[in-house]
């Protein structure tokens, strides 16, 4: 090979070095913009000029993501235990992330949880992960899920819940009957499981006009739980990475290979539900009528703009109602199952007072009449308060005023409270968390016990007052959609299973902490490695 041959070949390959080097010097290049602007920006978030400056908190919070980052997708779910410690440091009202608040003083929940002409957005961040994207309780404009919320509101008033009540009656005598079934097998069941069993049916029901029907199926699984838990166990993580998200919609193609509850989530949502959407629909081409009004067979049949009943639109919608009506409700009836079951002296008072009212059990009286006993009230109140339905805080950004609060404090150290004040911006995120409004001491005296006695006041009538500071259902034009369906549900299962069922039910290896609340999905999770509330039917 000559000089001059070798050089010639030589050209392309130092090319291609040459080529190399300045790809990576843009690639550094880039990297060290994004650095320098993510710096600004830090260094923005915490200059006295930033709206959010006067509010206290740990600078690097205030700066940046990455303490929420860390705790609750590392960590997993435990950025709440994280900002009660700032609160117990900082006072009621902490900066958590450079754009929101967190309050812990049950006095501001309406404030905050507004209702009437003032506009509560969602954070971006708290819904931007969703899967759900197009359902209401994803929708972060307060306009935008005004419009999806009121046309599906009506199904859930208190009138249209009465209407539904013999199916759910139904329901709740065919669960107490597959329960004794059981009777004498010894094997342990996981209670949550038939819960949600019979949660899910009502709502799938309600919802298309026939039922999951895990309720008349052999075992207590499967049923919607895995899914659920599958869906939220991305909440974290997609909050940071929405655009993974779409990954769901890719996943048909690989759904074989995935672990069986991330594919079971992936059928329903891509599958399961959209199908029962279409089917509702072809249902309604073809004249046939439903035998009762559903709730998705209604919204097809509405004059809402097209855009609002599209499939995705819709499935989305049915997944929110889906999910949101199933986890709550049978996870606080399993936290009333634990401790009645646990406190004798309590179940025997509530069966006392049911019994004055129930000759038969398997034909309750209705809901109105059940919601009269005050015992049964409060031990459901008591349920609620310590299953928090959304544990993590769901924060609201009120757009066109600024907040103000004032309060006080102890400081450490400190003997006598400081008063404080503070003006929260508009624009920027304030949240709550029930799982810390509802151990609030001076609220809830001994909070981690389950005293029903505390919501009756002294003429043992409810304590209305209290259950102005409880969250479990949310509040302001945000609040649980379900609540009437889920107090329904939650009086006339309590009621069957006191006297039908708790009789013959004994805890099976369950004790506080399979009940307890250690960290957040969003719901409230237990610690890890905990079997559930097991139960045996002797
Ligand atoms: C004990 C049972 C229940 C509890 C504790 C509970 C709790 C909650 C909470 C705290 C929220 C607000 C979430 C947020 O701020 O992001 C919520 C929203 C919602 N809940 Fe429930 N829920 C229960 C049962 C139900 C049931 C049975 C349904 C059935 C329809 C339902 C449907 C919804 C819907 C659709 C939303 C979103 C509302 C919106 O954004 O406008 N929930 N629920």
């Amino acid at each position: 090979m000559t000089i001059q041959n070798s050089f010639v070949e030589m050209v392309p390959s130092s090319r291609e070095a040459v080529g190399a080097v300045l790809t990576a010097r843009n690639a550094l290049l880039l990297v060290g913009v994004w650095v320098a602007y993510q710096l600004l920006r830090a260094a923005w978030n915490i200059s006295p000029l930033h709206p959010l400056s006067r509010i206290p908190g740990p600078k690097l919070a205030a700066a940046t993501y990455l303490p929420e980052f860390y705790y609750d997708c590392i960590k997993f779910g435990c950025y709440t235990k994280q900002i009660q410690k700032m609160h117990e440091v900082y006072g009621p009202i902490v900066r958590i992330s450079p754009h929101e608040v967190h309050c812990i003083d049950a006095k501001f929940i309406d404030e905050i949880f507004a209702v009437g002409g003032r506009k509560r957005d969602k954070p971006p961040h708290q819904v931007s992960g969703s899967t759900i994207e197009l359902s209401g309780f994803a929708t972060s404009d307060h306009d935008a899920h005004r419009v999806r919320r009121v046309p599906l509101a009506k199904f859930f008033s208190r009138a249209q819940i009465a209407r539904l009540e013999p199916e759910i009656q139904n329901l709740v005598q065919r669960m107490c009957n597959k329960l004794l079934a059981e009777s004498g097998r010894m094997q342990p069941i996981d209670i949550t499981m038939a819960y949600s069993c019979f949660t899910s049916d009502a709502i799938s029901d309600y919802c298309f006009g026939s039922s999951f029907g895990f309720l008349a199926q052999k075992s207590w699984e499967p049923n919607f739980r895995a899914p659920l838990y599958s869906s939220l166990q991305t909440t974290f993580l997609f909050r940071f990475f929405p655009h993974l998200k779409h990954l769901t919609l890719a996943a048909d193609f690989f759904i074989n290979y995935l672990p069986e509850d991330v594919a079971l989530l992936l059928t329903t949502i891509n599958t399961t539900v959209p199908n029962q959407i279409k089917k509702t629909k072809a249902d309604i081409d073809a004249g046939i009528l439903e035998e009762r009004e559903t709730v998705f067979g209604s919204l097809l049949n509405s004059d809402l703009p097209p855009e609002e009943k599209s499939l995705k639109r819709l499935a989305d919608e049915a997944m929110a109602v889906l999910g949101a009506g199933t986890e709550t409700t049978s996870w606080a009836l399993s936290v009333m199952t634990f401790h009645l079951l646990t406190q004798p002296k309590l179940l025997a008072r509530l069966t006392q007072e049911l019994r004055e009212v129930i000759d038969d059990p398997t034909s309750l009286p209705a809901w109105p009449t059940l919601e009269k006993l005050p015992y049964l009230g409060a031990v459901i109140q008591e349920g609620l308060r310590l299953s928090y339905g959304v544990s993590a805080r769901s924060a609201r950004i009120p757009t066109e005023e600024n907040l103000l609060y004032r309060g006080e404090w102890t400081p450490k150290g400190r003997s006598a409270p400081v008063d404080v004040a503070y003006v929260i911006p508009r624009g920027y995120a304030i949240g709550m968390s029930a799982v810390l409004v509802h151990h609030d001491e001076q609220i809830f005296p001994h909070s981690h016990s389950f005293i029903p006695e505390r919501w009756l006041d002294e003429n043992m009538e409810r304590n209305r007052e209290l259950e102005k500071t409880m969250l479990t259902f949310s509040k302001g034009g945000r609040m649980c959609l379900g609540m009437n369906l889920a107090l329904c549900e939650i009086h006339l299962a309590l009621a069957a299973l006191t006297l039908r069922v708790f009789p013959h039910m004994r805890l099976f290896e369950t004790d506080l902490e399979d009940v307890a609340y250690d960290h957040d999905m969003f719901i409230p999770l237990t610690k890890d490695g905990s079997k559930g509330v097991r139960v045996t039917i002797v």
